[in-house]
């Protein structure tokens, strides 16, 4: 795996004519987790969607550039907010489209890991159809793993997924991407504050940084530094919508 690059962020959006967010400058930590946190409709998921270079309904005016130098394209994985699992495929095929579409021969015995990592290998010959929201999220999950690209960009990957499953996918996660650039979008105070080497809150007016512990990811869920960056992750968020 190449490890993967600090990407810049530089710019501003507008939308429909009106300004989404202001002038922004924000540095994704190259191998590190990147967690950002913001009200709803703020432009979170617009951020996501530039980086990854996808169709978008904002006018961006700025610059998105690898540390490295080199172009983004091809070295991203990006898991979207809905999963975006093909009705007609099982979790199988689902985890190995990347490769099907790029015309190559899926690695079956890694998929077939993957699937077991999350717990989906009860269910790996079953389509999307036939899961819970739970259990889609995860085979998307694999599927982005399954990706193996040094960028990964994640949105909202575990919003649905019990408590304790929750926890699992979030180590899982932090186990695999080890050395990729990551950026995770998520409403969760606490799972920023287990998985974040930098958190951002966005806000119309722009990006404040809020500095995590310097334990190491995943952060254990009960200590105190962790439970004390969730309360002040979520008043931050409170005084914001005030
Ligand atoms: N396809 C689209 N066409 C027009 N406007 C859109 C489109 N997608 C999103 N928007 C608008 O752009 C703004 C930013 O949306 P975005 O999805 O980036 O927000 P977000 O911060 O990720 O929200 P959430 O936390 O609810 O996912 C919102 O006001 C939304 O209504």
């Amino acid at each position: 795996m190449t490890r993967g690059p600090a990407i810049r962020v530089e710019g501003s959006a507008r939308s429909e004519g009106a300004p989404l967010f202001a002038q922004l400058s924000l540095t994704l930590e190259g191998a590190g987790w990147t967690c950002l946190l913001g009200a709803s409709g703020v432009g979170k998921s617009t951020i996501l969607r530039l980086i990854a270079g996808l169709e978008s309904h904002v006018t961006f005016d700025g610059a998105i550039t690898a540390a490295d130098g080199a172009d983004l394209s091809g070295r991203i994985a990006y898991m979207a907010q809905s999963d975006l699992l093909m009705p007609w495929a099982s979790v199988t095929e689902n985890v190995c489209l990347g490769a099907r579409l790029r015309g190559q021969t899926p690695d079956a015995a890694r998929a077939r890991d993957l699937i077991d990592r999350v717990g989906l290998t009860a269910h790996a010959h079953k389509r999307p159809g036939a899961l819970s929201g739970g259990q889609r999220q995860r085979a998307a999950l694999a599927r982005t793993l399954m990706e193996d690209r040094p960028v990964i960009l994640l949105d909202e990957p575990f919003s649905a997924l019990d408590a304790r499953t929750r926890s699992e996918m979030q180590e899982l996660a932090v186990e695999l991407l080890r050395g990729c650039t990551v950026l995770l979008v998520t409403h969760d105070p606490a799972e920023a504050a287990r998985l974040g080497h930098a958190i951002f809150i966005l806000e119309p007016s722009g990006l404040s940084e809020v500095t995590p512990p310097p334990a190491p990811v995943p952060r254990a869920i009960d200590d105190p530094d962790t439970l004390a960056l969730q309360g002040a992750l979520l008043r931050r968020l409170r005084e914001g919508a005030a």
